[in-house]
């Protein structure tokens, strides 16, 4: 039976939390390169500056927790940690939580943090690792200081990750950009020190003029012009995280920030293969060919992600100077391809084909298309939520070559994957194959 347990401060219900262990909440206690970045410093064409919306973090700790003692001191280095994952019940949130429990030896408490709690954690909480699980909402202040105080690292990869216009640009970007600002004044405020945010590929492109971005890296040069909520937000919310890396928190130390940016994340949990290969097999097996094999379209397996956020947020103390308020890609070993030939490494095996060498159709009818489906969208809205997976945005992203090629983290934080390329391929096949087995 799951414990409930309602953290009050300052006379305000607090975060629900559900399933505490041992029914406490906060365990507190511990402690520049001149790398640019990719830009990602680009414009949000037609949205408000950072500063034009809310203010700081208006909530107090009021009963929470002990304060914290400053740093990780070097005597206290076997000291047991608590980490706080938001959104650590998504897609790659998920591959956080478990990898955190797998392989990080210091981790004393781990905190997961989510609008939507999964029924998974349960199983997590009969390990030698205290699992808190936290229900609760990044754009709640004090729901999210509640989870933070008492912190040692926070890993912040809560976000509303929507391109097909089934959110509004507002919530968007009360998410993400809000959300986020709420992540990092509750650091400020409760004085945790090291915070690692998920950003995205996103944030530098592809713009808004189609450039390709050919195997780039964080220092290429790019013209990042952003139109779309979701690519503006997350520009904003990063650049919020890296212009707060050496801010003072609570007990004088100085607040370490990087953002980790991965291209298309594959792998098993990734709702969008899982949706191609439904549609598959409801055409028969077939699906068409509708972008150039031509055009490159940047991919990581989410193992590998998570594997480069766990070793960011452990690193974050001891390569501060080196990591604060860097950008990084995240990469591995996955093939440059196009997005629909990478898709069929795993839809292949499992019976489906594509067709064509080249696209079916011509890419002024796919725009046609495209632009019929955003006006579908704004006719039926009042009605019902018309959102297909073709918008002028998607066409945009997968008909724009953005691949990367870069070794940053690994010479700064010593990343290599943990999962080779074929290891990753099969382990998303199997998952497809279950995912597309359990939908008939
Ligand atoms: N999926 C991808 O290919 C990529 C994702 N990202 C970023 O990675 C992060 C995770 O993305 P995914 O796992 O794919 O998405 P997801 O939608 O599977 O996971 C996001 C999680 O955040 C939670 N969440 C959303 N709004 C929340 C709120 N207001 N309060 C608390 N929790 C909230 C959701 O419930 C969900 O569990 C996002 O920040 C996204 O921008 C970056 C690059 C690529
Ligand atoms: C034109 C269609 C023909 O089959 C294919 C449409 C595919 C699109 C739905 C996807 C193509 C590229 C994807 C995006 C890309 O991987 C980068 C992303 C990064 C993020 O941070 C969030 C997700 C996404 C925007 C991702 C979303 C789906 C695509 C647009």
């Amino acid at each position: 039976m799951p414990v409930e347990h309602r953290v009050a401060a300052r006379g305000r219900l607090r975060a629900r939390v559900v399933g505490v262990v041992a029914g406490r909440v906060s365990v507190p206690g511990m402690g520049q390169e001149g790398e640019g970045g990719a830009s990602g410093r680009g414009r949000c064409v037609g949205w408000p500056a950072l500063d034009e919306r809310r203010g700081p973090l208006q909530a107090s700790l009021g009963t929470l927790g002990q304060r914290l003692q400053p740093g990780m001191a070097d005597s206290a280095q076997a000291q047991k940690l608590v980490y706080l994952v938001t959104g650590g019940c998504g897609f790659l949130g998920e591959h956080v939580v478990r990898m955190l429990l797998q392989r990080e030896p210091r981790l004393g408490e781990l905190r997961v943090f989510d609008r939507h709690l999964g029924p998974w954690l349960e199983e997590l909480k009969t390990g030698p690792v205290r699992v808190t699980a936290i229900q609760g909402d990044v754009t709640e202040a004090h729901e999210v200081a509640a989870a933070v105080a008492g912190a040692h690292v926070v890993i912040h990869t809560a976000g509303l990750v929507d391109v097909f216009g089934r959110a509004s640009p507002e919530t968007i970007h009360e998410v993400n950009v809000q959300g986020t600002r709420n992540v990092i004044e509750a650091c400020v405020q409760t004085g945790t020190r090291f915070l690692v945010y998920t950003s995205s590929m996103e944030v530098v492109g592809p713009n808004t003029k189609g450039h390709p971005f050919y195997r780039g890296n964080e220092d290429t040069l790019y013209e990042a012009v952003h139109r779309h909520p979701y690519p503006c937000s997350k520009a904003l919310a990063e650049r919020l995280v890296l212009e707060a890396n050496g801010r003072e928190v609570h007990g004088g130390l100085p607040l370490v920030t990087c953002a980790l940016r991965p291209t298309g994340i594959y792998g098993e949990g990734h709702q969008i293969m899982r949706d191609f290969y439904r549609q598959g097999l409801r055409l028969g097996g077939w699906l068409f060919r509708a972008i150039p094999a031509s055009v490159e379209h940047g991919r990581v397996y989410v193992g590998n992600v998570a594997w480069m956020h766990v070793l960011a947020a452990r690193e974050l103390e001891r390569r501060a100077a080196l990591m604060g308020g860097q950008v990084y890609f995240c990469y591995d070993g996955s093939p440059y391809k196009s997005y629909e030939d990478f898709n069929m490494e795993f839809l292949g095996p499992c019976g489906l084909q594509l067709v064509g060498a080249r696209p079916l159709l011509p890419y002024w009818l796919l725009v046609f298309l495209a632009a019929l489906n955003a006006l579908l969208q704004w006719l039926l809205r009042p009605l019902v939520l018309y959102a297909p997976l073709l918008n002028p945005y998607t066409l945009a992203v997968a008909n724009t070559t953005f691949t990367v090629s870069t070794d940053k983290a690994q010479r700064h934080f010593g990343y290599e994957p943990l999962f080779s390329w074929e290891d990753s391929r099969t382990r998303t096949i199997l998952w497809v194959q279950a995912a597309g087995s359990s939908a008939q």
